[in-house]
């Protein structure tokens, strides 16, 4: 049985392209099963808005880490870089509705001093937050492509979220904020590190 958190990932050219008129009649027919008229007016156009939108919260299917972290530049800087508070917002793949939050993203460049630009680690969180997800695995891949295409010392990626599927609906708890990490090099190693990025993580106003 493959392992839902580590569920390999596809490469983009093994994704197929998102199939608008597929994902469009798809709509039309749940419109018909929770008991609409997908004829009526206001909703006439409904099933391809949905469709687009689709196909925007899951673009991330279709990119790799590599497509964003293509800007690096070697500074020499060999201290720990952290952007915290990135916003997130995902699709829990079990119900398909927002889990959204933050994400705090950190590493220690390599010896090299390769680093990459700030807002790459943005839009690496969006690389794996734009499908259908889960909480740990979107944590995990962040961490993992950081450490594997920068030759990172460490990586350290915690994130804090709220899953709609337990606010809106089922158990009905809003505020309940579900909070991950990945803990990667120098940062499971050495604990003055890994403190010192909790310690950043928390700090200051947000
Ligand atoms: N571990 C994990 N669980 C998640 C995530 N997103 C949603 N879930 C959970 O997935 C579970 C699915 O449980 P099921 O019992 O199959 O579905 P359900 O009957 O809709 O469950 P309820 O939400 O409890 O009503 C729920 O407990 C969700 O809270 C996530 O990112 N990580
Ligand atoms: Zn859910």
């Amino acid at each position: 049985m493959t392992d839902p958190i580590t569920v390999p990932e596809r490469a983009p050219e093994d994704v197929p392209d998102f199939d608008h008129a597929r994902a469009e009649a798809a709509v039309r027919e749940l419109l018909f099963a929770i008991g609409e008229d997908p004829d009526r007016e206001g909703l006439r156009e409904t099933p391809a808005r949905v469709a687009r939108a689709y196909a925007e919260l899951t673009h991330g299917l279709r990119q790799t880490a590599e497509d964003v972290l293509t800007t690096t530049f070697d500074l020499g800087h060999e201290e720990m870089i952290l952007v915290r508070d990135i916003e997130l917002w995902s699709m829990c793949e079990h119900h398909l509705v927002p889990f959204t939050g933050v994400a705090h993203v950190g590493y220690i460049p390599a010896d090299t001093g390769k680093i990459t630009g700030l807002s790459k680690l943005a839009r690496l969180v969006d690389v794996y937050a734009k499908r259908p997800q889960v909480q740990e695995r979107l944590t995990t891949q962040v961490a993992d492509s950081l450490m594997e295409i920068l030759g990172a010392r460490g990586v350290i990626v915690v994130i804090e979220a709220e899953h709609l599927c337990m606010t809106m609906r089922g158990v009905k708890k809003a505020g309940a904020r579900t909070i991950t990490s990945a803990v990667r090099g120098g940062f499971l190693t050495n604990q003055a590190t890994r403190a010192e990025a909790m310690t950043l993580i928390h700090s200051g106003t947000r």
